[in-house]
C-alpha cells in the first residue's frame, strides 16, 4: 500500500490542560495513483489527517507510512496544496514556481520546469504577472503548478477551490483531473462538499465527528467525465448525504449547547 495510516489517534489539549480528542483511531490505506477525497463535517479533522500525510503535525498515537517510509516530518515526495495559495507577493508567477526548485537543480532547468508546470495549468500566458495581478482561480493554479514542478508522489489538497465561485471551481475541477490522468499522481483531496468528492475521486472517505473517525470508505463507481451520469451522481450524493446528516446535526447541536453556556 502507498499511503497507511495505522491507528491513529490526535490529541489536542486547550489551555485548561482539557482534552480534545480530534481524531480515533483511524486507519486508511490509500493506493498509488488513487484520487481520494476525506469529506466530512467542520471541524470532524480532515485537515489534521492530511497534514500529518504532509508531516506538518504529529499523532498523538499510531503511524503514518508514505511509499514504505513513517512520516516524521515533510518531504519533496508530499506536495501540499492549501485553500489559499500561499504564494510570495513579491515574486511573480514564473519564480514563485521556480522557488522551491532553486536548490534541486539550476536556474535554467527550473525555468524550464516552471515553464512546463505553468502551461499544464494554463497560465502559459502570465509568467511576469505577480498574485496581486491575478484572480483567486489562477493564484490557485500556480499554487498547484508550484507543488507539482517539485514532482511529488503524493499532492495533498487542503480545501484548495474551497475560497473560489462555482463556475471558477467548476473549470479547476475538470483541469486537476486532467493533470491527474496526465501524471498520475496520488492525491488526497480534503473537502466539505459532496458534489466536488463525488466528481473528482476515485474513493470517498467519509468522516464522522466528534471524535474523528471513518464512517465509511466509498469507491465511486461512475465512468469519467461524470457530468455524464446524473442519476448516479445523485443517488451516491443522496446516500452520502443520510450518513452525514447525524454528523452535522451533532455539530450544530455542541454549537448551540456552547452559545447557549457562554
Ligand atoms: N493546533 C490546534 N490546537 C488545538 N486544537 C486544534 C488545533 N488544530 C485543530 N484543532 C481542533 O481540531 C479539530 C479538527 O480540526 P480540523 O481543522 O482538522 O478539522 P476539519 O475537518 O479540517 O475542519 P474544517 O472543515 O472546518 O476545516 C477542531 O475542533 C479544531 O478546533
Amino acid at each position: 500500500m502507498f499511503i497507511e495510516a495505522k491507528q491513529i489517534n490526535k490529541v489536542y489539549f486547550d489551555k485548561n490542560n482539557k482534552p480534545n480528542t480530534v481524531l480515533k483511531d483511524i486507519d486508511l490505506s490509500i493506493q498509488k495513483g488513487e484520487f481520494v477525497s476525506i469529506l466530512g463535517p467542520s471541524g470532524c479533522g480532515k485537515s489534521t489527517l492530511l497534514s500529518m500525510i504532509a508531516g506538518l503535525v504529529s499523532s498523538t498515537s499510531g503511524e503514518i507510512i508514505v511509499d514504505g517510509k513513517k512520516v516524521v516530518k515533510p518531504g519533496k515526495d508530499r506536495g501540499m496544496v492549501f485553500q489559499q495559495a500561499a504564494l510570495f507577493p513579491w515574486m511573480n508567477v514564473t519564480e514563485n514556481v521556480m522557488f522551491p526548485l532553486r536548490k534541486e537543480m539550476s536556474k535554467k532547468e527550473g525555468l524550464e520546469r516552471a515553464q512546463h508546470f505553468l502551461k499544464m495549468v494554463q497560465l502559459s500566458n502570465y509568467p511576469s504577472h505577480y498574485p496581486h495581478e491575478l484572480s483567486g482561480g489562477m493564484q490557485q493554479r500556480v499554487s498547484i503548478a508550484r507543488s507539482l514542478a517539485m514532482d511529488p508522489a503524493v499532492l495533498l489538497m487542503d480545501e484548495p477551490f474551497g475560497a473560489l465561485d462555482e463556475q471558477t471551481r467548476s473549470r479547476l475541477h475538470g483541469q486537476l483531473e486532467e493533470i491527474w490522468i496526465d501524471t498520475k499522481k496520488t492525491i488526497v483531496f480534503v473537502t466539505h462538499s459532496i458534489s466536488e468528492s463525488i466528481k473528482l475521486s476515485d474513493r470517498i472517505i467519509v468522516m464522522g465527528t466528534r471524535p474523528g473517525t471513518i464512517l465509511t470508505d466509498i469507491t465511486v463507481d461512475i465512468p469519467r467525465p461524470r457530468e455524464q451520469h446524473r442519476q448516479q451522481i445523485a443517488a451516491l450524493e443522496e446516500q452520502i448525504m443520510g450518513l452525514l446528516k447525524t454528523e452535522i446535526d451533532k455539530v450544530i447541536d455542541e454549537e448551540q449547547a456552547y452559545e447557549a453556556g457562554s
